[in-house]
C-alpha cells in the first residue's frame, strides 16, 4: 500500500504551536530516539502498545492493517530485549503502517534501514523477546520522560524531532501522490 506523502516540518509545527498550553501539542525530548528505518520523515494517527520484553502485541499490531498509522510502543524503556526486528518491520511496511516509535530497543539494523517505514527507537540490541502473549494494545502510554501519547493522537517525525498532537496539524498541506 502506498501512503500519501504529508508535507510538514516539526520546526514549523513547533513555531506555530509553541505557545499551546492546553496540552494538546507535545514535543518528545530531543536526542532520545534514533532513526533506524528507511524513512526519516513520517506521520500518521497513533495506535499504541504497552509491553515489557515481550513483543506479542507488537507482532499482532503490525500483522494487521496499518492504514497509514504510526504504532507507538511503550516498552518501558527496557534495553534488554529487542521489540522489533527485520521481519516485523517488513510486516509493518507491507500492511501499510507509516512508522513505529519504540520506547525500547530494535535489532536487525541492516534490514531496518532498507525498510520503507519510519522507525524511531531508544537504541538497539541483538536479543529478541520471548513471546508469551503479554502486552496491551490501544491504551494511553507515557514515553519520553512523561509525555502522554494516546490512540488517535497524531505523530509527526522528521530529522529535527518528534511531536505529538491531539489533532491533525497538516491541514491544507496534504499533497497529492
Ligand atoms: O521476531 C522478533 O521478535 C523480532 C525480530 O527479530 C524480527 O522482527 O525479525
Amino acid at each position: 500500500m502506498s501512503l500519501l506523502p504529508l508535507a510538514f516540518s516539526t520546526c514549523d509545527l513547533c513555531d506555530a504551536h509553541k505557545g499551546d498550553e492546553s496540552g494538546a501539542f507535545r514535543v518528545l525530548p530531543g536526542g532520545l530516539y534514533r532513526s533506524y528505518g528507511g524513512h526519516v520523515d513520517f506521520a500518521g494517527p497513533v495506535a499504541t502498545v504497552r509491553c515489557l520484553e515481550d513483543n506479542s502485541a507488537v507482532k499482532q499490531a503490525v500483522e494487521s492493517p496499518g492504514r497509514g498509522r504510526v504504532l507507538v510502543v511503550d516498552g518501558g524503556g527496557s534495553m534488554k530485549r529487542a521489540l522489533l526486528g527485520g521481519n516485523l518491520a517488513a510486516a509493518a511496511a507491507k500492511n501499510g503502517w507509516a512508522g513505529l516509535l519504540i520506547h525500547g530497543c530494535v535489532r536487525d539494523l541492516a534490514e531496518l534501514r532498507e525498510t520503507e517505514l519510519g522507525i524511531l527507537s531508544l537504541g538497539h540490541m541483538p536479543l529478541p523477546t520471548e513471546r508469551r502473549g503479554q502486552g496491551l494494545a490501544d491504551v494511553a502510554v507515557q514515553i519520553g520522560g512523561g509525555v502522554w501519547v494516546r490512540p488517535g493522537d497524531w505523530l509527526y517525525a522528521d530529522e529535527d524531532g518528534t511531536v505529538i498532537s491531539a489533532r491533525p496539524l497538516h491541514g491544507g498541506l496534504l499533497s497529492a501522490p
